[in-house]
């Protein structure tokens, strides 16, 4: 479904990403870890298009994509999550949604009568509202919400866009130790049967050997290792690299 091949970002001399070869396959979940600045970010930036690689490409069902902008490649279908700052704080929980599926319906809209697309919009909305269990929230202003309620919208606004390969960059970031275990349930709910990718960085380890199919780990740029996460935990290499880091 996605793959890298040889994926490379240099800055100068050094490579910040360095000949990375990824398989994703319909219906999995990739974990990706490695030590603090191993290159996790960047990837996500190179498969995104927020960055340009300097060498190798990535491919998408099998087509090329390395040279698209990042909106055209989550039009094929990739999705990352927002960042913070393109949640609206002084809209509600349900319009930032409804903006997000608008967003990404767009010109399609234009053939369905007015009345007739709003319902459209607004029950899109509320499905990726209830898929996150935020559909009790919908009213609330989004810059109310709690940490782990903004990770369920912005996993919302994500969804809205339809994508087939989901990309989470440290979900888990901010969110309180017992709102973690629903916000996994959420995020394990994202592959299931829809056919649906999910490439995800996470630096807590019990989240990714709850979660992930395989494991890919980067050092360095590199890939380490990519395989089961039993596999991947009792590899010496991989528990070298992180010698006098918590795996
Ligand atoms: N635009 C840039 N210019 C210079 N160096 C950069 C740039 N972006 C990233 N780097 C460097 O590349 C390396 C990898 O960074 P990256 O953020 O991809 O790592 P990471 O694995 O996501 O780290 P973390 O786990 O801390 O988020 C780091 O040493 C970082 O300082």
């Amino acid at each position: 479904m996605l793959a890298t091949r040889g994926l490379t970002w240099r800055i100068g001399e050094v490579a910040i990403v360095d000949s990375v070869d990824l398989d994703l396959a319909p219906g999995e979940f990739l974990g990706v870890i490695g030590p603090n600045g191993a290159g996790k970010t960047s990837l996500f930036n190179l498969i995104t298009g927020l960055r340009r690689p300097t060498e190798g490409r990535v491919t998408l069902d099998g087509r090329d994509i390395s040279a698209l902008p990042p909106y055209q490649r989550a039009r094929l279908g990739l999705g990352r999550t927002f960042q913070a700052s393109s949640v609206f704080g002084s809209l509600s929980v349900r319009e930032n949604v409804r903006l997000a599926v608008q967003a990404h319906r767009g010109g399609s809209m234009k053939l369905w009568r007015r009345a007739a697309a709003d319902r459209e919009v607004a029950a899109a909305a509320d499905a990726a509202l209830h898929r996150v269990g935020l559909a009790h929230r919908g009213d609330a202003l989004a810059g109310t919400l709690a940490h782990g309620e903004k990770r369920k919208l912005e996993i919302a606004l994500l969804l809205a866009g339809e994508p087939r390969v989901m990309l989470l960059d440290e979900p888990m970031a901010g969110v309180s130790a017992e709102d973690v275990p629903e916000l996994v349930q959420v995020i394990r709910s994202l592959t299931g049967d829809s056919g649906r990718a999910v490439l995800m960085v996470e630096h807590h380890m019990d989240v990714i050997l709850e979660l992930a199919d395989r494991i890919a780990v980067m050092h360095h740029g590199a890939l380490l290792a990519c395989d089961t996460p039993e596999t991947v935990m009792a590899n010496p290499t991989v528990q070298e690299a992180y010698l006098g880091e918590s795996l």
